[in-house]
């Protein structure tokens, strides 16, 4: 199978043509930026030397019809909503990182992204692609709109005690950190080495795009929309996201209970692993991997359990589960070209 990546020199980009690389029924045919078509992508990234050499091409619908068959954006918020119906129109299937046809409602997009939505006809076709969740609707598509990184790590961490209505749903507090790779290659000042290194700073309270993402799927999952407190912090590491989230139980459940109900429900998703009682993951302990690690502690004095759910954003949180959507896609085993061991130390 022939696959092209629009946006193929960001870091999601970037990430992609690693893991598609490795993936063996993968050809990787076309790669299309914007401000950069016409170099070489090994001028531009020169770990990429002697491993790939590709010229970066302009978007052409009709070209990507031509030479593949899956196209992957990876591309800014507000790009694809106007690119990627040009490829479905010409049966290509489509996997979208942004967050362009995550949201059903368009007003959502308008209120949370600032920008014009996509074809609100559109967004009803687009499935959305959190994995191990969806899997069932997301075999066969033809269109996904690939999870945001925080809304990957937030709901696998939340979705086993959602389907069996174990929490209040009005006390859910998530609490992010994510490297600063997660904004992208874009020179930002906020972004600057001075600026990030030995400091951790909040960002985007109340308004973070990633809170509707996030509450729509509580609400299709548990069946009750409910609003949620969304905290993020950008923490100085390069990649790796960490959401702590909280919850009021509705019962009286020990840690092991819920650790034996976390280990029943992921039992057949080879990247979720759930941490033995008493521990918790870190994110160097899924750095470069498509892994989501999961640890749990409930508090028996506020009956408060605390989930710590960490993936690589750029991996499980952006092209890993992108590739890993393409596999469920075609009915390739789940894990095709994404067995890494996570680089460690
Ligand atoms: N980074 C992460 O951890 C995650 C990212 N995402 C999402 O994935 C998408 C990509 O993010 P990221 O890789 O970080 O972004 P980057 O800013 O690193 O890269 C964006 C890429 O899009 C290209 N591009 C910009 N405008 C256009 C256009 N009009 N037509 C074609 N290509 C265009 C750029 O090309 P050029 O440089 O040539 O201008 C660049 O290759 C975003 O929507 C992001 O929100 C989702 C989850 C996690
Ligand atoms: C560290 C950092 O800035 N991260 C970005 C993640 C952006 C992203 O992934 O955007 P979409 O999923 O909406 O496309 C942020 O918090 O906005």
């Amino acid at each position: 199978m022939k696959a092209g990546i629009v946006g193929a020199n960001g870091y999601s980009g970037i990430e992609l043509i690693r893991l598609l690389l490795n993936h063996p029924q993968i050809k990787l045919e076309m790669l299309i930026s914007h401000s950069t078509n016409g170099e070489n992508i090994q001028d531009i990234y020169p770990h990429l030397t002697g491993v790939i050499e590709k010229t970066l091409e302009d978007f052409d619908a009709d070209e990507l019809a031509d030479r593949t068959d899956v196209v992957f954006f990876a591309t800014p918020a507000g790009v694809s909503k106007d690119l990627l119906p040009e490829c479905l129109k010409r049966g290509l299937i489509c996997i979208d990182l942004s967050g362009d046809f995550r949201l059903n409602e368009a007003q959502e997009y308008t209120d949370w992204y600032h920008n014009q939505p996509a074809d609100p006809t559109l967004l009803n076709d687009a499935i959305y692609g959190l994995a191990e969740i969806n899997r069932k609707q997301i075999e066969g598509a033809r269109f996904i709109a690939n999870p945001g990184c925080y809304p990957t790590a937030t709901l696998l961490g939340l979705a086993p005690v959602l389907t069996h209505d174990f929490i209040d749903l009005n006390s859910i507090i998530i609490d992010g950190k994510s490297g600063v790779s997660g904004s992208g290659k874009k020179a930002i000042t906020g972004n600057l080495f001075s600026e990030v290194n030995e400091n951790v700073k909040a960002y985007k309270l109340g308004q973070h795009q990633h809170t509707p993402e996030i509450e729509q799927t509580i609400a299709q999952i548990s069946g009750e929309k409910h609003p949620i407190t969304f905290t993020t912090h950008l923490v100085p590491m390069t990649r790796g996201l960490m959401c702590t989230i909280y919850a009021t139980l509705d019962q009286g459940f020990s840690t092991r209970e819920l650790l034996d109900h976390y280990e029943k429900f992921y039992e057949k998703s080879p990247f979720v692993r759930i941490r033995p009682l008493g521990t918790w993951p870190s994110t160097k302990e899924v750095l470069g991997s498509n892994f989501c690690d999961i640890g749990l502690n409930v508090d028996g004095r506020t009956r408060r359990l605390t989930i710590i759910s960490v993936i690589d954003n750029v991996v499980k949180g952006a092209a890993g589960q992108a590739v890993q959507n393409l596999n469920i896609i075609k009915g390739w085993d789940e894990q095709t070209g994404l067995s890494f061991t996570p680089i460690y130390p």
